[in-house]
């Protein structure tokens, strides 16, 4: 008898989804594409092991692919991701061309197809380094059959399908100190299988506009009250506010590291403390300014049953974004944290850089007062 039971509805993101999985644990894939299909793996994982099977398989094709952040700060102004050949440049380089600073690239860089970016974009799903070893494979090679496929159109529609997929899996009631009537609702399906959580805090009338906080994952400082940021601060001062009025929703988005994951981040904190700002070091690793995209949360609290919204936020990309997924969005409640020796230049460069409504002056003038 043949099982005939669908494993999903929905074939293409379910492919993205195994292929995260082999990512994250070292093991190639193979992305296929109208052109043809290639075998992809990311440089982090690049032993000597790997590098020699490579090399086996390649004939000389393999090539690095790096995205433009990385090839601007190699030296070149790219708008667009590159791929250098690898017989052009050592494999024990190749780290070096991804990860460090005094690196300087001396081969030729051609513009990246698009399979090339399909297989960045896989990085990125991963929260791996964003610099990965493509081998175009030739027709009717024989690969290891156990080897996950996916389609590279599936991987660039994966996190608007995620996006539109998201369901409520559970809910229940937890009383938050100042905030006792909370109740914490878990969304599933969100990017790279995250869960994402609304918490609502107090009884919002959601006839009305709803005072709402989309919050990035902050590990080192929500759970640890780092100095490097304002995110602790931020997050309790608006559940404390949402409790002492009319309520609110809370969403906390699994966006450690502005998306990039807690291992990019920790990697772009060491290159702080060697002098890059939070956007250059970023740079560095091959990151643009801001990874994350916030349509989803637009689909949560469309789910929660919200129209409008009261948007605690100084970042206009957060704004912008409820507003083009058709919320209505009132935009005057900023949220300050604590100006800090080792937070200052941070918040500088989110308002310099990054077009964020702070007023660092004002939050200095109050701290001092205090
Ligand atoms: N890559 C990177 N991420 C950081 C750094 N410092 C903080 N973050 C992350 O930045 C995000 C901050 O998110 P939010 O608290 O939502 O803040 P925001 O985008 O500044 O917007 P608002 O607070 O709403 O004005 C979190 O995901 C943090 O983990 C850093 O130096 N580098
Ligand atoms: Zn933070």
């Amino acid at each position: 008898m043949r099982l005939t039971l669908s494993l999903s509805d929905n074939p293409a993101t379910t492919s993205v989804e195994r292929a995260i999985v082999e990512f994250r644990s070292a093991r190639p894939v193979v992305i296929d594409g109208p052109e043809g299909s290639a075998l992809v793996v990311g440089v982090e994982d690049l032993d000597e092991a790997m590098g020699a099977e490579i090399e086996a398989v390649a004939g000389g094709r393999a090539h690095l692919v790096l995205p433009a952040a990385r090839l601007r700060r190699l030296g070149l102004e790219r708008e667009v991701p590159g791929r250098v050949a690898l017989p052009m440049v050592e494999r024990s380089r190749v780290e070096a061309l991804a990860l460090r600073v005094d690196s300087r690239i001396d081969a030729p860089v051609r513009p990246a197809d698009e399979l090339d970016g399909e297989a960045l974009e896989l990085a990125r799903l991963s929260l791996v380094l964003p610099a990965v070893i493509v081998v175009p494979l030739a027709k009717g090679i024989e690969i290891d059959p156990s080897l996950v496929r996916v389609p590279g159109e599936a991987i660039r529609g994966y996190r608007r399908a995620r996006a539109a997929d998201l369901r409520i899996v559970s809910r229940a009631p937890v009383p938050l100190e100042g905030a006792p009537t909370s109740e914490f609702v878990v969304f599933r399906g969100g990017e790279g299988l995250r869960d994402q959580v609304a918490i609502i805090v107090g009884k919002p009338d959601i006839a009305k506009p709803v005072t709402v906080r989309l919050h990035s994952a902050c590990l080192t400082g929500d759970l640890f009250g780092s100095l490097k940021c304002d995110c602790g601060d931020q997050l309790r001062e608006t559940v404390r506010f949402m409790a002492s009025n009319e309520g609110g929703i809370l969403l906390y988005l699994d966006q450690e590291g502005r998306g990039n994951g807690i291992a990019n981040k920790i990697r772009a904190y060491k290159l702080q403390s060697q002098g890059f700002d939070t956007y250059d070091a970023d740079e560095v690793l091959g990151f643009e300014a801001d990874q994350r995209r916030f349509d989803f949360a637009a689909v949560m609290l469309k789910e929660l049953g919200v129209g409008k919204v009261r948007l605690m936020t100084n970042n206009p990309e957060k704004i912008g974004a409820l507003a083009q997924a058709g919320l209505e969005v009132i935009s005057d409640h900023r949220v300050l944290g604590r100006p800090t020796a080792e937070n200052v230049s941070y918040l500088a460069a989110k308002r310099d850089r990054a077009g964020h409504y702070i007023d660092l002056e004002g939050m200095l003038a109050c701290s001092q007062k205090d």
